[in-house]
């Protein structure tokens, strides 16, 4: 298979989409790694594994009335396989092997046979150190957008994912691309206060247009970066509550086509109605829960350039 992501939005060939089934029970509060997921088990109301299938089909079968071929992992059993997205990553054409989480290392087995059908020279493995998830990571053409999180504290902080080191050597493997880091707040426990992933606070549509959140950053400074990059005209800005159901989340099949979930109201009328971009809407509600949406569900394998 021959890779091709150059960015968020251009058309759709081939995509992994995560795995709902055996999930496994419901976690105790102390293994959850995520503010919702922490806050929903809290409130017992995690979802329940028939839900997560239900919303994962409707979204597959969004994705293939548009002739985009779904790969899916193998099931493990008893574990969460849902956030295809943190697992790896593609840029240009070679896949990188994210090192996640401890709690989610294992994800990765389950991708033995789809890495097998890659050329091995594009299949790129980071040195332990270098810390990094695939939803830190926003390929914008020659720039790719980044969530390193700085802090000294960061192995003690479960939604910190992502190191500047990883991120260095990044750099390394496309001396060509401009890295821009943009470090986010976290917060283990509190959604409202904490940014998990860099998908979760912003997201390129269409053609050079993005949906931001202004609070998810460190410093306030790269969000008026970001407004400036993109120009004030082509950012939908997002509410707090419009942050805390992922409305930033939505996934692009080609610049003119955004799958989003049903209840974004508002964002759904803009991108209709201000932008011209078609929105196929799916119920992604309970995965919501779970701390990520309809990004965080993908993987990428191959764009077409038009
Ligand atoms: N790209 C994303 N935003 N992924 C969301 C992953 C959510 C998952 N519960 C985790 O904590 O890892």
């Amino acid at each position: 298979m021959q890779l091709n992501i150059q960015n968020e939005t251009s058309k759709l060939k081939v995509v992994v989409l995560g795995q709902p089934c055996s999930m496994g029970k419901t976690p105790e509060l102390d293994e959850t790694y995520d503010a919702k997921s922490y806050e929903n088990v809290k409130n017992h109301t995690y979802p329940v594994e028939e839900d997560v299938i239900h919303e994962m089909k409707e979204f597959k079968k969004v994705l293939q009335k548009y002739d985009v071929t779904v790969l899916s992992p193998q099931i493990l059993k008893d574990y969460n396989q849902v956030f295809a997205r943190d697992v790896a990553f593609v840029i240009e054409d070679n896949i990188i092997i994210s090192n996640m989480i401890a709690d989610r290392a294992e994800e990765l087995y389950a991708y033995k046979e789809i890495v097998k059908s890659i050329y091995f020279q594009n299949i790129y493995n980071l040195p332990k150190k270098a810390k990094v998830e695939g939803g830190d990571i926003i390929p914008h053409n020659e720039v790719v957008f980044c969530g390193a999180y700085e802090g000294k504290d960061f192995t003690s902080i479960k939604t910190a994912r992502t190191n500047p080191y990883a991120i260095d050597y990044l750099k390394e493997l496309y001396p060509n691309k401009t890295f821009i880091n943009l470090p986010l707040k976290k917060d283990d426990k509190n959604p409202r206060n904490g940014i998990l992933h860099l998908d979760c606070t912003f997201m390129p549509v269409g053609n050079n247009k993005a949906i931001l959140y202004k609070g998810g950053f460190t410093n306030e400074k790269d969000y008026h970066f970001l407004l400036d990059f993109f120009g004030t005209n082509n950012v939908f800005e997002v509410t707090d509550e419009e942050l805390y159901y992922m409305n930033t989340n939505v996934f692009s099949i080609s610049p003119e086509v955004v799958i989003s979930e049903n209840r974004f109201e508002r964002l759904n009328n803009f991108l209709e109605n201000e932008w011209n971009i078609k929105v196929e809407k799916v119920p992604y509600y309970e995965i919501s829960k779970m701390g990520g949406l309809l990004r965080c569900s993908t993987l990428p394998l191959i764009r077409t350039d038009e």
